[in-house]
């Protein structure tokens, strides 16, 4: 298949190996000094953007107007996905995102989803998860981090909403942000040099902690999965997830 990259940075570096690797071909780049135009697009099958919270929503107007099927790993947008939803139906357009396309995390929201439903009814154990990146990434918390915040929420009647005290994403406003209160979940977001991405939920009592983790060693599989998902959504219509492409409901 022939695809434009939008984003050329970290991951769309990585995710050009793995499409060469499997006898795919680039057939443009897009970046912040030079954007998705129709010259770039005019031979691609498919887009995969890993680009910025700042510039993803437009890049999806984009591609859905010019009829491009489109992976979008980029995080940092949940605010826009009732409006991307609706322009994918307008445009009878296909789309898949995910926070996280790596299929050992995806295997992780499911066990988060479980161990959820199992600590449900034991009140004494406090639930929290703390993402750890590296010190480029622009949002936090990470979209995964969100998406293991929704899981356990979905799953644990005693809480309503999540909460990030180091919240930050591009186009957030003051009054976007959450707090604290007690149905909230926290996640603590933390920064250290060259983390490729780390994801802790943790149950504490007084008495013990019970806890699972995730911890991404290199970006292989987040570009492994996005490449799979490119694959994938070529002749299909419609706004999908990871989970229909690995088939996990
Ligand atoms: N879903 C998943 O599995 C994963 C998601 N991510 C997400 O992917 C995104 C990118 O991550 P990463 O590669 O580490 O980030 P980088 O900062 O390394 O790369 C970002 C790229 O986006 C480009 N860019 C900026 N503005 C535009 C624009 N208007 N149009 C096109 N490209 C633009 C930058 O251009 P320039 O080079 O000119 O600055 C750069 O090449 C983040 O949101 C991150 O959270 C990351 C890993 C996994
Ligand atoms: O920015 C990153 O690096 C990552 N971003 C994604 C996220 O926000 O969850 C996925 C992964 O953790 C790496």
């Amino acid at each position: 298949m022939k695809v434009v990259l939008v984003g050329y940075g970290k991951m769309g570096k990585e995710i050009e190996k793995i499409l060469i690797s499997r006898g795919h071909e680039v057939v443009g780049k897009a970046t912040d000094a030079q954007p998705l135009n129709t010259e770039m697009i005019k031979e691609a099958d498919v887009a995969i953007d890993f680009s910025t919270p700042d510039s993803v929503i437009n890049n999806i107007e984009f591609l859905l107007k010019e009829n491009i099927p489109s992976v979008i790993g980029t995080t940092g947008w949940n605010k826009s996905y009732e409006q991307v939803k609706l322009w994918v139906d307008d445009q009878n357009g296909a789309l898949v995102h995910a926070s996280n396309f790596s299929v050992g995390v995806n295997l992780f929201f499911k066990l988060n989803e479980q161990l959820a439903q199992l600590m449900a009814p034991y009140k004494e154990y406090s639930p929290g998860i703390t993402e750890i990146h590296h010190t480029e990434k622009l949002d936090a918390p990470s979209g995964t981090a969100i998406t293991l915040a929704e899981g356990i929420i979905e799953n644990y009647s005693a809480l309503s909403d999540w909460y990030c005290p180091e919240s930050k994403t591009e186009n957030d406003t003051e009054s976007d942000k959450k707090s604290k209160n007690g149905n909230n979940l926290k996640i603590n977001a933390v920064r250290e040099p060259d983390v490729k991405g780390t994801h802790l939920i943790e149950y504490k009592s007084n008495i013990d902690t019970l806890s699972i983790q995730h911890e991404a060693h290199n970006r292989t599989g987040f570009a492994l999965g996005a490449v799979i998902a490119a694959e994938w959504i070529i002749n299909k219509k419609g706004i999908f997830t990871m989970k229909d492409v690995l088939q996990l409901s």
